[in-house]
């Protein structure tokens, strides 16, 4: 048995010139999860995390109580980490500098979805958390800008999730592979459960919220096709599976093979996923493990952000599929 913290020392050469300093911010982000995933699983006991918070957040969408829950513990989490210097969050407009002598001089920002799978609170179905970690890239000793937040994917140090699911999980990378940590309430502990996670090649079930088929573009209806015609005698069909918590249909397509794709529709012209704080972690973790990410053409983690919440199509999972989508999308490029 390893636990997360042993596994960090031990890992302490793979962290990019950051001895020690990513190791004090997953830290954090281990305590969030523990805080977070204790109240989840009384949720129903108590009206605090469940429900609407009676506010809409900077996206439109109605801000769930767990939302702002999650919300101020990260921040909370994380504005105390001489580390961090600045934060951004689906749950606020904009980005937040710690104006701190301690933030000021801080080296890293940290990008999150606090809680994601919002529709699933209420109805006790897996829901996540998403975190994002960059350098600042503005002068140390002032407090961070806008451009240390609209840095591309590929300038990640670290990223990852936590799945409160039938048991929660803390899954991570620091751009030397992913490994997975599953929580011991009993003993407070996250132990290393799935070291090395490789996204299978090939997979067995695609993730599309099928609502929208009728308006999706022509190469996401054709690669539907392609994957209900698969069922012949020499190949079992690809099983839609559709959970509606990006995080939960994510850590599946991870462990058993698979594609999430959330595409262009009417409602949402750019995509529905943001892509600094879902797109972004979710394709940096696939490609450490092996998969694909883009946006139906192109790679997710070379897209130059424009804003702080802006959206994107998100085609993640496994190489052979994500490919194969791609070149229906290529095909019938609109
Ligand atoms: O309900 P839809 O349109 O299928 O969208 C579901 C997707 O939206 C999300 O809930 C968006 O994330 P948030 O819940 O953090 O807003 C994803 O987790 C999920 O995959
Ligand atoms: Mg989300
Ligand atoms: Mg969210």
């Amino acid at each position: 048995m390893k636990t997360l913290g042993q596994f960090i020392v031990e890992k302490q050469a793979e962290y990019p010139n950051a001895k020690g300093e990513l190791s004090g911010i997953l830290s954090s982000i281990r305590l969030v999860a523990k805080i977070i995933h204790r109240d989840i699983n009384k949720a129903g006991l108590t009206n605090d995390i469940i429900g609407n918070s009676g506010i809409e957040n900077v996206q439109g969408e109605a801000q769930m109580k767990l939302d702002a829950f999650a919300h101020e513990k990260m921040k909370a989490a994380l504005i105390s980490r001489d580390e961090v210097a600045g934060f951004g969050s689906e749950e606020e407009e904009n980005f937040v500098a710690f104006d701190t002598e301690r933030g000021r001089n801080a080296k890293y920002i940290i990008l999150t979805d606090p809680l994601d799978g919002s529709s699933n609170i209420d109805v006790n179905v897996a829901v996540g958390t998403i975190f994002s970690i960059y350098r600042r890239i503005s002068p140390i000793g002032q407090p961070v800008t806008m451009e240390d937040f609209l840095q591309p994917g590929n300038r990640q140090v670290a990223a990852g999730y936590i799945v409160y699911g039938s048991s929660t999980m803390l899954v991570y990378t620091t751009g030397n592979g992913v490994n997975g940590f599953t929580y011991d309430p009993s003993l407070g502990l996250f132990i290393l459960s799935h070291e090395n996670i490789k996204i299978p090649e090939d997979g067995y079930c695609y993730s599309i919220n099928e609502g929208h088929y009728l308006k999706f573009p022509m190469g996401v209806k054709k690669y539907i096709k392609y994957c209900q015609e698969e069922d012949d005698a020499t190949k079992r069909p690809y099983t839609s599976r559709y959970i509606g918590s990006l995080v939960s249909d994510f850590h599946r397509n991870m462990l058993k093979g698979g594609i999430y794709i959330y595409p262009t529709t009417t409602r949402y012209p750019n995509g529905k996923l943001r892509l600094l704080y879902e797109g972004n972690p979710m394709a940096f973790l696939a490609e450490q493990a092996g998969g694909v990410a883009t946006d139906g053409y192109r790679r997710i983690l070379d897209i130059q952000p424009t804003a702080l919440h802006e959206r994107t199509p998100l085609f993640v999972g496994s190489k052979n599929m994500v490919e194969k989508a791609n070149a229906f999308m290529a095909e019938f490029k609109e």
